[in-house]
């Protein structure tokens, strides 16, 4: 499969982004579970076997999954790809140069698959082959060489794909500013990937796919809060007008919470005109509308677009339909009672992935708003995720579509 593109939220899942949790998770302990962004410790095994479960869900409706391991792995065999990730680790200016030193003539010595899991599990010092100098002398055996990626779990993240192009982000958290050099290195040198355009890139404005929904064919919708900034925003609104990628961007405030870090912990689309909703945020979430000043930039003619043309604000779901050129988008509550819904909105009760219209992968817990979205005509595929879900993500974090059909009932 080599068609990239993905211009919804809904489209038949062609070909997804996963990657399964490894020894990076091992490396969380109740000292450094905050800095990396994690609210509990995973039971790793367990966390495995929920991520299978996930996966074989999706293949099991004929969706080609990818790992990320395995494209890394394979990316790092081309040189420069190693050298850039090799360099981004180099880059920390922690290391100093004597330790610097040994970490590179330890990363030289790896074989693909090795660096692949070294760069995403980090390293300790106790690992490092070779050691020396006063960087090395005063650190305890447990601290860490090379910082562990346990949130590259949550590859909606670290990339998005908008129509046949992808956008790298620029992830806002120091514990996850590295995942977008793999991420980069992947669309840059993978084979499977050569001649792709990237429409964004890591060192950007702030922006996080967690943000980014793709409500319809040239309709982007965009949160901004603890993650994305109204600047990354706008660096995108411009960067797709100018590539004929989108009309409209709707920039979406949302409070600055860990609850609410990104868009899609509060509203995700589970058909082409609908939406599982946090009802304590459905009545005041707006929308400001953004669109290219003097109609849509010709694609074909070299050139940055003319201005961007900002209304609202103006209550989400109006300024949505409209832009979706849709009567109404249909909002389904995430559980019964306030307390049921901010229960599971914590538990990622709205964060569904949809598989096509109507079909969506929602983690099992849930279970007063998967029997809404029941209710609602919505076919739900539950997964565990008791493990996975205490890095505070479900299914749609969890997953970074490639490639989508056509955003149609059927
Ligand atoms: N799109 C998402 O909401 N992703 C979940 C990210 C969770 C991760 N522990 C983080 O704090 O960044």
């Amino acid at each position: 499969m080599s068609h990239h593109h993905v211009d919804s939220e809904v489209g038949r899942l062609g070909t997804v982004l996963l990657h399964r949790p490894g020894p990076e998770l091992a490396r969380l302990t109740p000292r450094n579970n905050d800095s990396l962004l994690f609210d509990g410790i995973p039971w790793v095994g367990r966390a495995q076997e929920e991520h299978d479960t996930f996966a074989h869900a999706l293949r099991s409706h004929d969706v080609e999954v990818l790992y990320v391991s395995d494209l890394l792995a394979e990316t790092v065999a081309v040189p420069a790809a190693r050298a850039e990730v090799t360099q981004a680790v180099l880059d920390d200016v922690r290391l100093g140069d004597t330790l610097r030193r040994h970490v590179a003539d330890h990363l030289a010595a790896l074989d693909p698959a090795t660096l692949a899991t070294t760069l995403i599990a980090g390293l300790s010092r106790a690992e490092l082959r070779a050691g020396g100098g006063l960087v090395h002398a005063l650190m305890d055996r447990s601290d860490f060489v090379i910082d562990p990626l346990p949130n590259l779990l949550f590859t909606r993240d670290s990339s998005v794909w908008i129509g046949g192009q992808v956008a790298v982000t620029s992830l806002a958290m120091h514990a996850r500013r590295r995942e977008t050099t793999l991420t980069c290195a992947i669309y840059r040198h993978h084979p499977r990937f050569a001649g792709t355009s990237l429409v964004y890139e890591p060192g950007l404005e702030h922006l996080e796919g967690g943000d980014v929904l793709l409500l319809a064919p040239g309709v982007v919708a965009v949160g901004v809060g603890e993650r994305t900034r109204p600047a990354g925003a706008e660096r995108l609104a411009r960067r797709c007008f100018e590539r004929g990628l989108a009309h409209t961007v709707l920039v979406v405030p949302i409070a600055q919470e860990r609850a609410t870090m990104h868009l899609d912990t509060v509203c995700t689309m589970v058909d082409v005109d609908a939406v599982v909703m946090y009802p304590n945020v459905a009545s005041t979430l707006q929308a400001w509308t953004v669109t290219a000043a003097g109609g849509a930039h010709d694609p074909a003619v070299p050139g940055p677009a003319a201005d961007l043309a900002v209304s609202g604000p103006e209550p989400f779901i109006v300024g949505a339909a409209k832009a979706m050129r849709i009567d109404t988008l249909r909002i389904i509550d995430t559980g019964l009672d306030p307390v049921t819904a901010e229960r599971e909105q914590w538990d990622d009760g709205n964060n569904t992935l949809a598989i096509a219209p109507r079909l969506c992968v929602a983690y099992e817990r849930n279970v007063e708003t998967n029997a809404q979205l029941e209710r609602h005509g919505i076919e739900v595929i539950r997964i565990p995720g008791s493990e996975l879900g205490s890095g505070r993500g479900g299914p749609r974090c969890m997953s970074a579509p490639i490639a989508r059909g056509l955003a149609q009932r059927f």
